[in-house]
């Protein structure tokens, strides 16, 4: 909607024929948008050869889990000049490659040629049109302001960096803080254990990207302390929804089985443990989010846990 609304054709490609038949024609997506009413320029299509073949941009917007797989066949229809979008949050399980990293290889392309759109931008939001800035990396500045012209409008303002390793750690990192911040609600604590670990989650993540040669800049900014902030206190937030139903006392099985969309943080909290370990990071919420999930501890012990560490500098 948003490329549509800043006067690029756009069309969206979806698995369902229902849905896909309901923004074509009722400007409507029930299922994910319920009330929102899409730019009647957008239309939508099934094929997603045809959704790819001649298009200048393409904006994947996946969850992590099934990109690889998804993107990989409409390698060979991707034009040899087009720039493509990662809006996915996450690392890859096994490879711990980032989103576009992935799509980069399995799509075939260079990484200068792939962009990323990352910042508080909660999809429902958007959706209804209400303002919001976001980033726009991509290794080149050509790049980034091709992507970032293409989605500028008078409700979506978007910035340019070439830091495209901070951004996306920094997307895939606070889920997994959203997660923690979820369980601390879920168990009944307030505003100060809230802040607490928003502050120090957003320390780890600049941590583990400042050893991966990220900009510190970055983590100040809208991808950042911006989606760290939108994510954790939002209620649309499918990664803090999940986490408050496991500090209410359900099993991960028991809140995946009731959640239709996905909650990245689940999903990505091993993989980013696992990076920060073979760098030699210390990510203590991370760790405590993914011994909760993988059912190694239970969400009111991770409090204790993590006061009862040794005690240090603020900044090292
Ligand atoms: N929803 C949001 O507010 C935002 C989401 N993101 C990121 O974007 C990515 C996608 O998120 P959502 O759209 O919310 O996820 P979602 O769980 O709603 O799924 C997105 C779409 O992928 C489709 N899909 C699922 N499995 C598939 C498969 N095997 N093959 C092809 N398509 C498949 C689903 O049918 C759905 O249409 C995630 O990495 C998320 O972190 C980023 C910013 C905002
Ligand atoms: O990335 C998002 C907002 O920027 C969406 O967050 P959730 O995936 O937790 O819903």
């Amino acid at each position: 909607a948003v490329t549509t609304d800043a006067g690029c054709p756009t069309t969206v490609w979806g698995r369902d024929p229902e849905i896909v038949r309901s923004i074509a024609s009722d400007h409507a997506n029930p299922r994910y948008l319920p009330g929102v009413e899409l730019p009647e320029a957008l239309t939508a299509t099934t094929d997603a050869v045809g959704a790819v073949s001649g298009a200048d941009v393409v904006v994947v917007a996946l969850p992590s889990k099934v990109l690889r797989r998804t993107v990989a066949p409409l390698a060979a229809h991707v034009r040899p000049d087009a720039v493509l979008v990662s809006l996915s949050k996450g690392v890859e399980h096994g490879s711990d490659r980032r989103m576009s990293e992935v799509v980069a290889e399995a799509a075939g392309v260079g990484r200068d040629r792939v962009a990323v759109v990352s910042g508080p931008n909660l999809a429902r939001e958007i959706a209804a049109r209400q303002p919001t800035a976001t980033v726009v990396a991509a290794t080149t500045p050509e790049v980034a302001e091709q992507v970032a012209a293409a989605c500028s409008t008078d409700y979506f303002r978007p910035y340019t960096n070439t830091d495209v390793v901070g951004v996306e750690i920094a997307g895939a990192m606070k889920n997994v803080i959203a997660l923690a911040v979820g369980m601390a609600v879920g168990l009944g604590m307030g505003d100060n254990s809230r802040a607490s670990i928003i502050t120090r989650g957003l320390a780890e993540t600049a941590r583990l990207g400042a050893a991966l040669g990220a900009d510190p800049q970055t983590f100040a900014g809208l991808a950042g302390m911006g989606d760290l902030v939108a994510t954790c206190t939002s209620p649309l937030s499918r990664n803090r929804t999940f986490g408050e139903e496991l500090g209410r006392g359900s099993t991960v099985e028991e809140v995946v089985a009731r959640t239709r969309q996905t909650a990245e943080g689940v999903v990505s909290c091993g993989s980013l443990l696992h990076l920060a370990r073979s760098l030699g990071v210390d990510v203590p919420i991370t760790e405590a989010v993914t011994a909760v999930v993988s059912g190694g501890l239970r969400p009111e012990d991770l409090a204790r846990l993590l006061l009862s560490r040794a005690r240090k500098p603020e900044v090292e």
